[in-house]
């Protein structure tokens, strides 16, 4: 299975449970690898025949950006959700890193696969 990636994806958003959380904005950080059919892109050349990472991105940034939830179970798969049923990825794994929630340092998140892996 050929994958798109895109590491390293530091967004902004209001997420936690705790009431202070809940009136800051803090960084969420996602990984993502996505199956895509990498031999189409290449053998035309042509952004229309690849899975577009800098569309892929922005979306992301749109919607992590506006979101507000307490989990960060929630925010992964609103995100892999978006992914799947709205740009039709069939297979992704998306790991969502919190930096600092626990301690200096320290990251904390979730891994989370969904789809059929081609
Ligand atoms: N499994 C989870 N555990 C915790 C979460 C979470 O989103 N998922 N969140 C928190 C707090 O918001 C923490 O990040 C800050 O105190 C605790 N545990």
């Amino acid at each position: 299975m050929d994958r798109v990636f895109i590491r390293g994806l530091r967004i902004d958003t209001t997420i936690g449970i705790h009431d202070w959380e809940k009136r800051i904005r803090r960084p969420v950080v996602l990984d993502l690898e996505m199956a895509s059919d990498i031999a189409r892109g290449a053998a035309t050349d042509r952004i229309e025949d690849a899975l577009d990472y800098e569309a892929i991105t922005r979306r992301l940034e749109q919607f992590v950006s506006e979101s507000r939830f307490e989990l960060v179970e929630t925010l992964a798969e609103r995100c892999a959700s978006i992914l799947r049923d709205e740009l039709g990825i069939p297979w992704v794994r998306l790991t969502l890193s919190k930096p600092g929630a626990v301690g200096e340092g320290v990251d904390v998140g979730v891994v989370i696969e969904r789809g059929d892996r081609c």
